[in-house]
């Protein structure tokens, strides 16, 4: 197939390690990072086609390298999955592509390396290495058991047979030595870090990402500011203070967390705005207070009402329901900037523990978004109520979520997206204001998280 001539820098990473290394968490989680931050990435597991060739269940002799057959199989599925990958760099203008799979040997990598390079794909090999039996036996339970590769089989039968399958594995393992390769190997999970030859953008955004993850469990809290003077109102932006209800909340936050949390520690993270600091008020743990999680700045439109934002700038209004993602307010911000201010903020927030994030409608629906894996039109319109305590527990490939509810009551700022596109005027047309009626789109509201519902003492 001929290749459009494209300049933006397309990246393979490539995947390399043992089974049960973590690859594919790692994978899904440089995939989400791009995907966020608007990057077109895609995984690419060799596994998955495998099984659509030659069905779930091999016996482990299939992942023996002197069984010619088995090896002549894998390296099929290995090549469709490769050309999978090319059309997707080609026919979807794809950017990031990760290629997971073993490739652990240098023959493997090094077709690898010579068939992407001269089709200007830049390639990065992303080693995990893990001599941490503890580490290996808890992805294997975590992990592997619910492989369809091990549906039907009974646990116990399916640790040993996958315990096999490392041994096949480890009998041809070449570690990466290969010096002239971009590179870096992360040692029992980011405990030491090897790097090589990186060069340009996209590979040292990967290496800093990557040096920050960790798998340790952990809960990340969310909540919006409790309710404030300009909410009651209905405006937008400000800097005003909590309202009564607002202020109860805040009162009822350290008891909500505590209870979630017992006597552990937490880090407090707030904006720079009064609505946020006076919602983390009572809570006693370290406090950090962030410019970057300031609310989106609504420009011009800061103070408005969205009755108000219509009626003066019914142009900007119809773009935003339009495409409210990229609709960047006059001298203020979208939410793609909001996205690119954050990402510090998303870095910084994998490296931590137990964390709460005190923020804004817009700035935790970005924050959410990410660890949720929305897409960017969904992404402006998940709802984030007031009063409402988020909590997320990262899992191997997912985040679970449970929403508390704190019995306060609070007004709801949600506007939902227009279920028709609203005509775009350069004026306003007489009369014209609220004549498209904004009726509620089906609930983007989690489906099933649990919600709890706290009363005051
Ligand atoms: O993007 P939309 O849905 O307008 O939500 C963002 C808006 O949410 C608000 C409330 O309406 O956040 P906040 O509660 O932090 O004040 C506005 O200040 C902000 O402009």
């Amino acid at each position: 197939m001929a290749s459009k001539m494209n300049f933006t820098p397309r990246i393979a990473c490539v995947m390399v390690g043992l089974p049960a290394r973590g690859k594919t968490y790692i994978s899904q989680k440089v995939c989400r990072y791009f995907t966020w931050l608007g990057i077109a990435a895609k995984v690419f597991n060799v596994g998955n086609c495998r099984r659509e060739l030659y069905g779930a269940q091999q016996d482990n002799t299939f992942f023996d390298s002197n069984n010619v057959s088995g090896k002549k199989q894998r390296m099929e599925a290995a090549s469709m999955t490769l050309q999978q990958m090319l059309n997707w760099y080609d026919q979807e203008d794809g950017v990031v592509g990760i290629y997971d799979a073993t490739n652990s040997t240098l023959e493997r990598r090094s077709w690898l390396y010579n068939t992407l390079t001269p089709k200007g794909i830049q390639v990065f090999f992303i080693e995990s290495i893990c001599d941490d039996e503890s580490l290996v036996s808890a992805n294997i339970r975590d992990v592997k058991l619910s492989s369809p590769d091990y549906k039907l089989m009974d646990p116990a039968l399916a640790v040993s047979d996958f315990q096999a399958r490392i041994g096949q594995y480890t009998n041809q393992y070449q570690t990466i030595v290969e010096q002239d390769y971009s590179y870096i190997k992360l040692i029992n999970v980011g405990s030491q870090v090897i790097v090589n030859m990186v060069k340009g953008y996209l590979e040292s955004r990967i290496v800093y990402y990557l040096m920050n993850l960790h798998i340790k469990g952990r809960k990340i809290y969310m909540s919006r500011h409790g309710e404030s003077m300009y909410n009651l109102e209905g405006k937008l932006g400000g800097d005003s203070d909590l309202s009564p209800s607002g202020r109860l909340y805040a009162e009822m936050l350290p008891g909500i967390i505590k209870e979630k949390l017992g006597g552990k520690e937490l880090v407090v993270w707030t904006s720079t705005l009064k609505r946020t600091i006076q919602t983390s008020e009572h809570l006693p743990y370290l406090k950090q207070h962030r410019k970057a999680l300031d609310e989106l700045d609504a420009g011009v439109c800061d103070g408005l009402t969205y009755e108000q934002v219509e009626e003066q700038y019914p142009e900007d209004f119809a773009r935003r329901d339009d495409d409210k993602y990229n609709y960047r307010y006059h001298g203020g911000e979208s939410y793609r900037d909001v996205v690119h201010r954050l990402e510090p903020v998303i870095m910084d927030l994998e490296r931590q523990g137990d964390i709460l994030i005190i923020g804004h409608q817009a700035v935790i629906r970005c924050i959410y978004g990410y660890f949720m894996n929305y897409n960017q039109e969904d992404l402006p319109y998940i709802k984030i109520p007031l009063h409402t305590l988020i909590e997320l527990t990262p899992k191997a490939y997912y985040c679970e979520e449970k929403f508390y509810k704190a019995d306060v009551p609070a007004v709801d700022t949600h506007r939902a997206k227009p279920t028709e596109p609203r005509p775009i005027h350069t004026q306003a047309a007489p009369g014209s204001s609220g004549e498209v009626p904004l009726l509620p789109t089906p609930s983007l509201f989690p489906s099933s998280p649990s919600i709890d519902t706290f009363s005051p003492s």
